[in-house]
């Protein structure tokens, strides 16, 4: 007689240097847009979860902000909010680059050392090397007696995804689905505007300026004509910021504006009119009283 196949659910940790691809895979997986991509390190800023349902599992990823040494207020808020979802989740994932261990690596495998939750290693990217180059790479990891098992993944080749979802089953407890099956994230609908605003701003613009802009969505709860109204402030922190986010006649901000509403449309479903304010707000990265007006609270995490 054939047993019934139990339903798996629970809490994933992806962690990782910025860059390494985690949004890329929690895409992949979730199969939609819930975490903003650029080839630009430090993109994501908040503590985003993808839901991901399988006929017999759930996961929750909690997408962790890249983990780096804090300097600035902003960094300290995302070091907090790495250290906070270790200590809740079922497993974790710790992805790196298809090479040897890096002085980058070191401080967050201490954190890893100190959790009692299975940690696995997801080598990312391997499109991008030889397999003969991966043996050396996981001993390299192996010595540090961590990890669980070793993944070698493409998230954007879709690589490797069989074994990464063997692994999450066998490992997550059993358990119902804590969120209905279509549900892909537990963001409120504004805080995924803001965030494909500020994905074409990272995308569009150069240098300083992305990791210099935030975006709040003002208000988006009036239709007119038949189209939902949404306003939105981009903050920056010099004036040069904003004459470079606004370009020559506007064209800059009227590119973000039209490339982030179409994919506004694509996730709200509706029609959208998108009205965009750049504002100077000097050094807000550093200003505690500023973060937290825009939603990025520190003490929530302690
Ligand atoms: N070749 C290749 N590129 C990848 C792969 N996965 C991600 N990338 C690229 O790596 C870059 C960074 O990916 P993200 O998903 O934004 O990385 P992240 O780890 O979420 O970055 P942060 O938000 O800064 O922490 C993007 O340009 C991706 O397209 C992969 O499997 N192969």
């Amino acid at each position: 007689m054939s047993e019934e196949k139990k339903n798996k659910s629970g809490f994933v940790a992806l962690l990782g240097r910025p860059n390494v691809g985690k949004s890329t895979l929690m895409n992949f997986l979730v199969g939609q847009k819930v975490a903003i991509t650029s080839n630009k390190p430090q993109t994501t800023r908040n503590k985003i979860s993808g839901i991901y349902t399988t006929n017999d599992m759930q996961v929750v990823f909690v997408d962790t902000p890249g983990i780096f040494k804090p300097h600035v207020e902003l960094d300290d808020y995302m070091d907090k909010a790495s250290v906070y979802s270790l200590n809740e989740v079922d497993l974790i994932l710790f992805m790196v680059e298809p090479e040897k261990m890096g002085k980058g690596d070191q401080y967050i495998i201490e954190l890893l050392k100190k959790v009692t939750v299975p940690v696995f290693l997801v080598i990312n990217k391997v499109d991008q090397v030889n397999p003969n180059e991966l043996l050396p790479i996981i001993d390299d990891y192996r010595q540090l007696g961590i990890f669980k098992e070793y993944l070698p993944i493409s998230a954007t080749q879709g690589i490797g995804i069989t074994d990464l979802n063997k692994v999450l089953y066998d490992y997550l407890p059993e358990g119902p689905a804590y969120y209905d099956p279509d549900q892909i994230t537990d963001r409120p609908e504004y805080f995924m505007v803001a965030e494909l605003i500020r994905e074409q701003i990272l995308q569009l613009t150069a240098e300083e300026v992305p990791h210099a802009a935030a975006v709040w969505v003002e208000q988006m709860n009036k239709h007119e004509n038949n189209k939902l109204q949404i306003e939105a402030t981009i903050y920056v922190e010099k004036n040069g910021q904003k004459g470079i986010i606004i370009g020559k006649n506007g064209s800059m901000l009227k590119k973000i504006g039209i490339n982030s509403r179409k994919q506004i449309e694509d996730l709200l479903g509706e029609k959208v009119n998108l009205h965009l304010w750049v504002k100077v707000q000097r050094n807000w990265r550093s200003d505690p009283r500023f973060l937290k007006q825009i939603g990025y609270n520190t003490k929530d995490l302690t």
